[in-house]
């Protein structure tokens, strides 16, 4: 762990209003960068002021909060804008399982905010003057299968539609990963440019080479007031308007996807509602539309009856039926033994937080992690009792579709 790095007396923090940055992604130097965008709006960030590498184990948010608690308590802040995401910001990553090393946070030296109109800089201490140089193309891009093949994959798959037929959980979330290789090392911020360019409703994120466009909100904190946006159930989009309509109201009619929902949305209520003064679940799901696929989606809301911080209700509800399964402790352990892999980051809790508590963090999903000409890919589907391997790694297919276009332009 290191805490406000060469600084000797307790940084100082300040936070002013600046002029509409418009495109946030632009306003990126040439340093590793960390972002959250949505619609446009959102926080970019670079430097370093404080990280800590979280050690894994079941107390890591515990652990995590009483370090953010420090540092923030170490700054003096001087904040002219104070709304979420103004004075000091950590950005953070969770590991998927919490046994599993990689888990991150970061208090970045710069951050650019930007919501309704209104825009601000915050800074820690004197920065360094940072080199405006724009993103180069990585070149041409070579695929190579990650811990399993495509047909390894769906027989992973059948193992699990035997396990959940003979009654052992309802449901389990199986992922897999592809290797991507490029001619020269890969520039984050040409991803986010296309992430955020191509997928506007979904969040664009970066934090420490962990890259994607999720469409699943884990939970927004804003004061007391808390927001999710519960994710399970897809098909393809279809080749025309009418294929597309009735694909969406085929899948809103299907009772394997309604079923993989409900697993989904009673996970996250069921986690949310200790901590919740008010809490409304609609009664049915809607449509969400993406360009690669389409997803039946819960507006989850609730009204926390306490100061948890963001960070305490990512603890309670990670990991969600809609990365896991059910019943979770089953799930995880059937994840572990099928899927052969480590998914390191991937599914596990990004976002940022604030010194007040607020924070907005997403699921890791349609993501990879990038290590210089290397971008590992994960895509993962809900496995049922009636589940079609081939059709679950065409599903997987689709949701690798982000990723694969952000790195080929
Ligand atoms: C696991 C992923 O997505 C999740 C699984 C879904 C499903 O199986 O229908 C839908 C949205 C996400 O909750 C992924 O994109 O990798």
């Amino acid at each position: 762990m290191s805490v406000a790095l060469g600084m000797t007396r307790p940084p100082l923090v300040r936070t002013i209003p600046v002029h509409d940055p418009e495109d946030l992604v632009a306003r990126l130097p040439q340093a590793p960068p960390y972002a959250w965008i949505h619609q446009g709006d959102g926080l970019v960030a670079w430097g370093e002021a404080a990280r800590a590498t979280v050690p894994p184990g079941a107390g890591r948010f515990d652990w995590a909060r009483r370090w953010l608690a420090r540092v923030f308590a170490g700054t003096r802040v001087e904040d002219d804008v104070l709304v979420p995401g103004s004075g000091p910001v950590a950005f953070g990553s969770f590991t998927f399982d919490p046994a599993s090393a990689g888990s991150v946070l970061v208090v970045p030296r710069i951050v650019l905010g930007r919501r309704d109109g209104r825009a601000w800089l915050t800074t820690v201490g004197d920065p360094p003057i940072d080199l405006m140089a724009p993103p180069e193309s990585p070149g041409g891009v070579l695929y190579a299968d990650g811990s399993r093949t495509a047909p390894e994959w769906e027989h992973a798959v059948a193992r699990a539609v035997g396990e959940i037929r003979s009654g052992r959980l309802e449901k389990v979330v199986l992922a897999r990963d592809l290797v991507a290789t490029t001619e020269r090392d890969i520039d984050v911020r040409l991803l986010l440019d296309r992430l955020a360019r191509a997928y506007p409703e979904c969040y664009t994120f970066s934090c420490d080479g962990l890259v994607g466009a999720t469409p699943e909100l884990l939970v927004r904190h804003t004061g007391q007031a808390i927001e999710s946006l519960v994710l399970a159930g897809t098909t393809a989009r279809g080749a025309t308007p009418a294929e597309d309509k009735e694909r969406g109201q085929a899948l809103f009619d299907s009772p394997k996807n309604r079923h993989e929902h409900v697993c989904a949305v009673a996970s996250v209520r069921d986690a949310l509602a200790p901590l919740c003064a008010e809490l409304t679940v609609p009664d049915e799901p809607e449509l969400l539309t993406l360009p690669n696929v389409q997803h039946l989606a819960s507006r989850v809301h609730g009204r926390l009856s306490d100061g948890a911080s963001v960070l305490d209700v990512v603890a309670a509800m990670h990991p969600t039926a809609a990365v896991g399964g059910t019943p979770t402790a089953v799930a995880l352990d059937v994840i572990r033994r099928l899927e052969g892999m480590d998914r390191g980051r991937y599914a596990g809790p990004v976002g940022w937080i604030d010194a007040r508590g607020d924070g907005e963090w997403g699921i890791a999903l349609r993501s990879a992690e990038i290590t210089g000409p290397t971008a590992r890919l994960f895509a993962g589907c809900g496995i049922m009792r009636d589940s079609d391997p081939a059709a679950e790694l065409a599903e997987a297919q689709a949701k690798f579709r982000v990723m694969r276009q952000a790195l080929e332009g």
